[in-house]
């Protein structure tokens, strides 16, 4: 007799920060036993996806109708790595149009699939609308938070709470978070700092962070051992279940529908004339970039500590980020000839293959601006990080890994802060080179490797602590099904039948 196959459908936020979670955590779905994937996202990115799914996958993509156009934004927007910063808020905004569309979708699936509908929906944190659609269907609904739970603690803490909004000091701690410690007013993003929680940012953040609560679970890209702070905030906070199943991260052959501006062999040839610990590589994520100043001071201090290194470079803030790197307009006079003809450093455009790149012998540390993605990525290669954070939760992605975990040093803050090559210099130098610090951290950042490491194994009787959660989140999936199954009513009283009318066959 055939198997029974329980479908899983998950809908990601449209940003590659977003989509590659998802798409790590789709991957490991399929390889359950008895589990399909139906992964739903806007067309263009699911067009982009369909290249970069193993051959072998049997994750459905699925197509959900978007028209940026309708809610002012550039035609064809479909994902914020094409959208200048200022426009970020209001994509996520115009996201809340799927909520129709993607109930529509669900019920096609329910009525096509008589007898076995979608065991559970899983959507981005963004995504919380998306309870009443799941529950409405009798659906398991679980949030899939792709950042780690320290850092969006203190993103949730913040904006529901606005703490800074009650002092005059710079410093403040969070009423419900009081572990954190102390946060600087220099942590917060411009529309925080600004929210008095009437504005239609607050009102927009608070109401999709409310919505959490409304979710079976949540499920979380990060592993127990590392992140307890964080989930003991959530499990407190809201109640639910709270699943650590990281880290979930793409393999350096799955590329999430983005081709790199040099060919990954090209830059693996490049690091293997390279001393081991030797190369500092420069990303800061899919959607961010640095000011024109900062930009000039960071080739400045890589010149001054001549270190070895790989830069991802992007136009600077006010530009648009996929357009060509001006070399010549953007870094100091000569600056990309002579790094040429010492060989000291490559450049990179627009997009480069950093899971292959972090995973080469030869990177010593990551100068990053703490995407929870790039954080899993490096540690999981037990590399250190210099962190930069510009946005978001990055912030408190930053204060965690120096402060509790000890494997960063921060170099920079937000947007808008002016940072100097010496200062830049120095703390490159503190990391690479062989002093304590940099030499305690790299040992931190490998047993962080080691935890992660173990906390997925399943194997000869060992079950690490992010399977066992991912067991727990499908076996109460699979247990809200049998409990419809055996009464054929949905939590809200509707009769399943109804929704599928040959359910009795
Ligand atoms: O040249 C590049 C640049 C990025 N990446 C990949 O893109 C992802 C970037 O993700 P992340 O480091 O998390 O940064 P963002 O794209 O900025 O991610 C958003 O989503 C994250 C997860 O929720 C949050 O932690 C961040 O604050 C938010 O900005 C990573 O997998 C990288 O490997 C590449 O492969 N090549």
């Amino acid at each position: 007799m055939a198997e029974t196959k329980h479908n899983v459908v998950m809908i990601p936020f449209m940003a590659q920060g977003h989509i590659i979670p998802f798409l790590a955590l789709a991957l490991q779905l399929e390889q359950r036993k008895g589990c399909t994937v139906t992964f739903v996202n806007t067309p263009l990115n699911i067009q982009k996806l369909r290249s970069s799914l193993p051959r072998n996958s049997s994750i459905h993509l699925l197509e959900i109708p978007f028209n940026s156009s309708d809610y002012g934004l550039p035609p064809d927007t479909e994902n914020t790595d094409s959208l200048p910063h200022d426009l970020i808020l209001n994509f996520l905004q115009s996201s809340l149009a799927l909520k129709p569309v993607f109930r529509k979708l669900i019920s096609d699936l329910v009525h096509e699939s008589c007898g076995q509908p979608p065991v559970c929906i899983i959507t981005d944190m963004f995504f919380s609308w998306c309870a009443e659609i799941a529950h409405e269907f009798g659906i398991f609904h679980a949030i899939f938070c792709g950042g780690g739970g320290y850092g969006f603690a203190c993103c949730f803490s913040l904006w529901l709470n606005l703490p800074h909004r009650n002092t005059d000091s710079e410093e403040f701690t969070l009423p419900d978070f009081q572990e954190a410690s102390k946060f600087h007013a220099t942590q917060l993003t411009k529309h925080l700092r600004n929210a008095d929680g009437r504005d239609s940012i607050s009102v927009f953040q608070r109401k999709m962070l409310r919505g959490w609560y409304n979710a079976d679970g949540i499920l979380m890209n990060t592993v127990e051992e590392l992140d307890k702070l964080g989930l003991t905030y959530f499990r407190r906070k809201i109640g639910r279940p709270v699943w650590p199943i990281g880290p979930a991260l793409l393999s350096s052959r799955t590329r999430a529908g983005k081709a790199t501006g040099i060919a990954p062999d090209v830059c693996e040839k490049w690091l293997d004339t390279k001393p081991l610990n030797s190369v500092l590589y420069i990303s800061f994520g899919s959607q961010n970039t640095l000011s024109e100043s900062n930009i000039v001071q960071l080739a400045m201090a890589l010149e001054a500590s001549s270190v070895n290194f790989i830069w991802v470079v992007r136009p600077p803030l006010g530009f648009d980020i996929n357009s060509e790197f001006k070399a010549k307009e953007w870094l100091p006079e000569g600056f990309e000839e002579r790094i040429k003809a010492s060989g000291r450093g490559l450049l990179v455009q627009k997009w480069a293959p950093q899971v292959e790149i972090l995973s080469h012998g030869a990177i010593a540390a990551f100068l990053s601006h703490c995407g929870w993605n790039s954080t899993l990525e490096a540690l999981s290669c037990g590399v250190p990080i210099i962190g930069w954070p510009q946005a978001a939760e990055q912030f408190y992605n930053a204060k965690f890994l120096e402060e509790e975990i000890g494997v960063c040093v921060e170099v920079g803050r937000g947007l808008t802060c002016e940072v100097r090559h010496d200062a830049i210099a120095r703390k490159i130098e503190l990391v690479m080179n062989e002093t304590e610090k940099g030499i305690e951290m790299r040992r931190r950042a490998c047993d962080v490797r080691d935890m992660m490491k173990e906390a997925i194994k399943a194997e000869k009787g060992f079950v690490g602590s992010s399977a066992k959660a991912m067991d727990e989140f499908l076996n109460a999936a699979m247990l809200m099904r049998k409990d419809i199954d055996t009464s054929t009513r949905v939590p809200n009283g509707e009769v399943l039948k109804q929704l599928c009318p040959c359910r009795d066959g």
